[in-house]
Parts: C-alpha cells; sequence; structure tokens
C-alpha cells in the first residue's frame, strides 16, 4: 500500500476506529436504556431486536436503506471510476445501482402481501419448496453478506491506513468492534437510530466537500474552473474508450460497461441481501413501497454527488504540486484500491480533508456494517440455529444467540478481509467480482416472492446454474483475452461484464425453463401462515394489555384471522412458536394520545396484513415507479448523450454539477429532515415522558 496519502498519525486512525466507534455504542447503550424504560418497544423480545416490531415510518426506513446501501465502495469506488472515467463514472456507478432499491419496492409490497410475519427470506424460500432449496439460498445470502462485509473492511481499512499509517489488519479489526457492540445493544430499531446519524453526518461532509470544491478552495473554487481543469486533463491523459478521450462525456465505453456489471451485481447485492428484506418487514405495510422509493432516489446523490466532486478533483489536480503523489500520476493499483478520494481530499484540504474522508467513510463503513450484521444474525438464529439446531428455543435463547452471530459475524468479516488483503485482492476487484458469485439467484430468490409458477426445482437450478455458468463465462474470457488466469487479468471490465451478466441471465432462463416443465401453483396462503401462531399469541397479550387499560375496543376488531383464513390455513408453520411467550411489555400509567395513536395504526396494518388485496395500489405503484425511474435513469438520460458522442460544453457542466447539488440537499431532506418530521410526535411524548418520569412495565 502506499503512503503517499499519509498526512495523519496513526494515533488518529485508532481515534476514529476505536474512538467514535465506542461513542457510538454508548449512545446507544443510553437509547436502548431509554427505550426499554419508557416506550413500548422492548429490545428484549426478540420480535422487537430483529424486526423492530415492523412499525418503522417510511423516513426512518428510507434513512436505513441509504445507510444499508451506502458502502465504504459507495464513496471509493464511484470516486475511482471518476478518476478513469470521467463524468461518467459517477453517473453509472449511481444510476446503475439505484435501480435495484427502486425494484426492491416490488419485492417488499409482496412480502407485505404474501408473508407478513416472516422475519427473513429464507424463511419464505423454507416454507414454499423445503430443505434443499432453504440450504441452498441461506449459502447465496450467505455469500452475499461475507462479499459485502468484508468488501467494506477492505475498502475502509485501506483508506485509513492510507491516510495514518494505521496497521490495515488493526484496521480490519478494530472497525467493527464498535459496531457490534452498538448492534447487541440495540438490535433493529437503535441499528435505525445509529444509520441516521450516521446518514446525518455522511451528508454535512459530502456537502462540505461540494461546496469546497466548487465554490470556495483556491485550486479549483468553480464548475468553470473544473472545466478547465478537466480540459487540459484530457490532453495530458485522455481517456481510454472515451469521445476525444475527455472526462466530460456520457460517451463512455468503459463506464457503460461499468454501469451494466453495477446493475447485474447490484441486483445480487441488494436481493439476496437479507438487509433489504429485513428493512421491508420492519416497514409497516402500508409504507413499505414509499421508503423503497424515497431510499433510492436518496441514494443516487451520494455517490453522483460525492464522485462528481472527489472524483474529478482528482483528475483536475493530478498536476497540481499539492496532489499526495505529484510529480508522479497515481499507480493505477492505488486507484484500484480506492486512493483517488483520499488524494483530492488532501490536495483540496489537507489534514483537514483527511480528517473529513477518514470520518466519512468510517461513517458509511459502520452503517452499512451494522445493518450487514442485524441481517446476517437474524439468518443464523431463525433460519440456522432455529431450524436445524434447537427448534424450541425459547425467546431467551433466541436473543442470547441473536446477540453471540452479531459478534461471529464481525470476526467473519474480518477475517475475509484479511484473507483478500493478504492474497493481493483489493476493493475494485472484489467489487467487480461480487455479482457474478451471487447473481445466479437474483431471479429465483425474486421469483419466489412474486411468481407463483415456480417450483422449487427450478429455484435451486437457476441458482446453482447461474453460479456455475457465471464463473464459467468469466474465466473463459479473461482466458481468451489475456492467455493466462490471474488476479489482474481475471479483474477487467470484459471479463467480469461476462460473468456478471451470464450468471444473471442464465439464471434467469434456468428458473424460467425448469420451472414452465412442471410449474408450481402455489398457494400463497402457505406463505402467509410463516409465523401466524406466534403473532396470533402476541396480538391477544396486546389486547390483554388494552382491555386493562380500558380500550378494548380499538385493535380486538381486527386482529383476529377471518374465519376464512382459519378454514383455508394449509399447514401451519411453526417455527417461531417459542417467541409465543415473549413479554408483551406494557404500560402502568393510562396510554397516551400518541399510544393511542400507534394503537391504532397497529389496527390497521393488521387489517391489511389480514387482507393482502387492499395493498394491490401499493403495488401497481411500486412497478409502475420502479420500472418508469429505472427507464428515465438507465436509458433516457444517458443513451441519447451516448449515441450522439455529446462533449458537455461549460453550460451544461455548470448545470450536471448545480444538479448534483440539489440531488444531495433532497437526499438530505428525505433521510435527514423527514424521519425526525414523520415521528416529531413520538419524540415530543417520549421527552415529556422522560421528564416526568413515566416508566413503561417490564
Ligand atoms: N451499494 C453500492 N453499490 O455502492
Amino acid at each position: 500500500m502506499s503512503s503517499s496519502a499519509q498526512i495523519l498519525p496513526a494515533g488518529a486512525g485508532y481515534g476514529v476506529v476505536i474512538g467514535v466507534g465506542f461513542f457510538f455504542a454508548f449512545v446507544m447503550m443510553g437509547i436502548s436504556h431509554l427505550q426499554n424504560k419508557y416506550t413500548r418497544f422492548n429490545t428484549k423480545t426478540s420480535e422487537e431486536f430483529n424486526t423492530a416490531s415492523r412499525s418503522i415510518k417510511p423516513g426512518l426506513i428510507a434513512s436505513g436503506i441509504v445507510s444499508a446501501w451506502t458502502w465504504a465502495a459507495t464513496l471509493l469506488q464511484s470516486a475511482t471510476v471518476a478518476y478513469e472515467y470521467g463524468v461518467a463514472g459517477p453517473f453509472w456507478y449511481a444510476a446503475g445501482a439505484t435501480v435495484q432499491i427502486f425494484m426492491f419496492s416490488i419485492l417488499a409490497c409482496k412480502v407485505k402481501m404474501n408473508a407478513p410475519r416472516a422475519h427473513t427470506y429464507l424463511e419464505i424460500i423454507q416454507a414454499r419448496y423445503g430443505r434443499t432449496a432453504h440450504i441452498t439460498f441461506l449459502f447465496f445470502a450467505l455469500v452475499t453478506n461475507i462479499l459485502v462485509g468484508s468488501q467494506l473492511l477492505l475498502g475502509g481499512s485501506a483508506v485509513v491506513t492510507s491516510l495514518t499509517g494505521m496497521n490495515v489488519y488493526a484496521a480490519i479489526f478494530l472497525i467493527p468492534v464498535g459496531v457490534c457492540a452498538y448492534v447487541v445493544l440495540g438490535g433493529l430499531r437503535a441499528t435505525f437510530l445509529c444509520d441516521y446519524s450516521h446518514t446525518l453526518i455522511l451528508m454535512i461532509i459530502i456537502l462540505y466537500f461540494m461546496f469546497n470544491a466548487y465554490a470556495t478552495n483556491d485550486l479549483i473554487g468553480s464548475p468553470g474552473e473544473m472545466y478547465e481543469l478537466l480540459k487540459k486533463a484530457a490532453v495530458q491523459r485522455p481517456v481510454e474508450g472515451n469521445i476525444d478521450g475527455s472526462y466530460m462525456t456520457l460517451k463512455s465505453n468503459y463506464a457503460l460497461v461499468f454501469g451494466v456489471i453495477q446493475l447485474c451485481s447490484g441486483c445480487g447485492t441488494v436481493f439476496l441481501d437479507q438487509a433489504y428484506w429485513q428493512r421491508a418487514i420492519a416497514s409497516r405495510p402500508t409504507t413499505a413501497v414509499k421508503a423503497y422509493i424515497l431510499g433510492g432516489i436518496a441514494w443516487f446523490a451520494i455517490p453522483f454527488g460525492f464522485a462528481t466532486t472527489l472524483g474529478l478533483c482528482a483528475v483536475a489536480l493530478t498536476d497540481n504540486p499539492r496532489f499526495p503523489t505529484y510529480p508522479n500520476v497515481p499507480s493505477s493499483s492505488d486507484i484500484s484500491a480506492g486512493l483517488a478520494a483520499a488524494y483530492s481530499a488532501q490536495a483540496l484540504l489537507g489534514k483537514g480533508g483527511a480528517v473529513a474522508l477518514l470520518i466519512v467513510l468510517f461513517m458509511a463503513v459502520t452503517s452499512c456494517a451494522s445493518a450487514e450484521l442485524i441481517a446476517v444474525s437474524s439468518l443464523l438464529t431463525f433460519d440456522v440455529y432455529q431450524r436445524y439446531i434447537r427448534p424450541t428455543a425459547s425467546p431467551a435463547s433466541l436473543i442470547f444467540v441473536s446477540h453471540a452471530m452479531i459478534c461471529v459475524f464481525g470476526l467473519t468479516m474480518a477475517v475475509f478481509a484479511c484473507i483478500w488483503n493478504a492474497i493481493g485482492i483489493d476493493l475494485g476487484w472484489l467489487f467487480l467480482v461480487m455479482g457474478l458469485l451471487i447473481g445466479g439467484a437474483v431471479f429465483p430468490a425474486a421469483f419466489a416472492i412474486t411468481w407463483r409458477g415456480q417450483s422449487a426445482a427450478g429455484a435451486i437450478a437457476g441458482a446453482i446454474g447461474g453460479l456455475i455458468v457465471g464463473i464459467a463465462a468469466w474465466l473463459a474470457v479473461a482466458k481468451v483475452y489475456f492467455g493466462e488466469l490471474t488476479i489482474a487479468t481475471t479483474g477487467t471490465e470484459y471479463a467480469t461484464l461476462a460473468g456478471n451478466l451470464a450468471a444473471v441471465a442464465s439464471g434467469l432462463i434456468l428458473t424460467v425453463v425448469v420451472s414452465l416443465i412442471k410449474p408450481q401453483n402455489f398457494d400463497w396462503s402457505i406463505t402467509r401462515n410463516i409465523n401466524a401462531e406466534s403473532a396470533m399469541v402476541v396480538e391477544s397479550q396486546l389486547q390483554q394489555k388494552q382491555m386493562q387499560e380500558g380500550k378494548h375496543d380499538t385493535a380486538t376488531a381486527v386482529v383476529e384471522p377471518s374465519d376464512d383464513e382459519k378454514t383455508t390455513s394449509p399447514e401451519k408453520d411453526t417455527s417461531s412458536t417459542p417467541s409465543i411467550s415473549e413479554p408483551m411489555p406494557s404500560s402502568q400509567y393510562p396510554s397516551t394520545a400518541i399510544e393511542d395513536h400507534e394503537d391504532a395504526e397497529r389496527a390497521a396494518d393488521r387489517l391489511i396484513e389480514e387482507s393482502p388485496n387492499s395493498l394491490r395500489g401499493a403495488f401497481k405503484l411500486a412497478c409502475i415507479a420502479s420500472f418508469v425511474l429505472t427507464f428515465i435513469m438507465d436509458f433516457l438520460v444517458p443513451m441519447p448523450m451516448f449515441f450522439s458522442h455529446y462533449v458537455f460544453s461549460k453550460g451544461f457542466f455548470t448545470a450536471w454539477v448545480v444538479i448534483s447539488f440539489i440531488w444531495v440537499f433532497a437526499s438530505t431532506a428525505i433521510s435527514v429532515v423527514l424521519p425526525v418530521v414523520e415521528t416529531a410526535g413520538f419524540l415530543k411524548q417520549f421527552a415529556r415522558d422522560i421528564v416526568s418520569g413515566k416508566k413503561a412495565k417490564a
């Protein structure tokens, strides 16, 4: 690893990694204590720990989606492709990975319609296809989480090490420690709250870099000056595959190839990552779709705004004496390791820039790591421990295992990051290769909740066949084009493009063809029945509590399943029966207006769970919004500019930069302001309860 960017002492690295991590752990300890004491949501129940009682509002879900989807790579790899391909890089990074979030809104809605009480998507696979498919998809789910988790630590530690000289292995192992601590202490709801605060800091720092580069910095200071510097850079270092070698065009062949890889790989890392299913599960049924559409719109601004600033600054300032590698240009291995952003932060702002980058990166790594930790913990708890090891596990042991699995996965992702580091695999390589390893399972997993005709054989054939075909295409193209199989040749654009496309397409073709030979005609009431028994008991506990409070009428009428539901329910999935004895927290005081409102919302949600057709409107909205937005982002905007070979004028470039600012502000409004607005009533009541000492009963 080059040390040309080292500008801070190693102590700064340890300070951020340990100090900030533990600061959030203590904040979380405080929040969880107050939550358990003053609200009806108790982190000591596995339902609350793993699903946040399915009560989170759309702004906070959107913020959680933004933070889960903001990896170290979202900042580092987007800056890398900006450095390599110019403006087309950040555009394709953002456009290629936003549409999966839009598409996931369809799955989120279907989960609410077809499996409203599931904890994990693997419970749906198990209920629908049985054990072989469950184990197959468990494999793909864990591979996805290991790849994403280790890639976070690999990218994050590379930059921490490069800026501070901190030992890379110490960084890899220490980054997850504080995160594990706060996730263990707080569970999913607390993770949302920490994610929120991380997203707030992330947005502030991105805006700081943007205003500095485009408004105040003496080296650039305006879009016009950036334009001139990029023009000069195109003469000195023209971009291969771009029209006229320009950095200011969407006619960039390699950026387009990267965009397609990003599309394929993003499908895998969203659809197969329990973190996104978990956010759908934690949503209220009526708002899940809105949350995913808002989350996608908000997330786009992060790589787009960040890399249009720091990635392009790295190009513009490479020949400036303040650039860390001056008078040399950065090596391709430094760029592939994700150092373009570090170089330009340092050139623009010196030590202040390095510290800001260190913090923004740490926020991105830890907020995504927290989502990965709790997602994997849920899989290992419900889909491994409870399903295969102790089906009659008590609620206390489920919580204990959830906590232990968070630590196990924290260690696992660190070990894998060390392995990649030791064998010379960097962030850029892993980023391009991830998708082809998991792409085969994308459509089979999506069809599990959307297509009643997919058979178990079709799902398994698609997933495993896609893996085999994807790897074969990847290695074959690398060998044919370059004559040898090395880390360098297997990490090239064309080889990874072939692997990613082959994996996703063959997964789709195989699952459709095999399923059509003997379609399943699945009865969704089977998946609707997952965890139904435990949910009924929890509801009856709620009713008892409400009767004690003298407001029996609020929810009673809607929590009982209809007679129809009772008589037609096929095989009951009793996997979660033990959780029926989880204590239902209750208030020892008469309920407040906020609690009455929550009860009414809960009652309305139960009513919707019992009549999935009421979500048809939301489903239509999800389909229309995701297809229209995808068409606009990935075709209508870029393709005319690609095919017309348009090179940005100064005015157009200025407008492009202004749009990136507006989008970052809009994103801040969605992921930072909206969650506060929609929970303002609750927060006021919560503060009043704390001041007046009103508690919830244990
Ligand atoms: N989450 C991504 N692809 O940055």
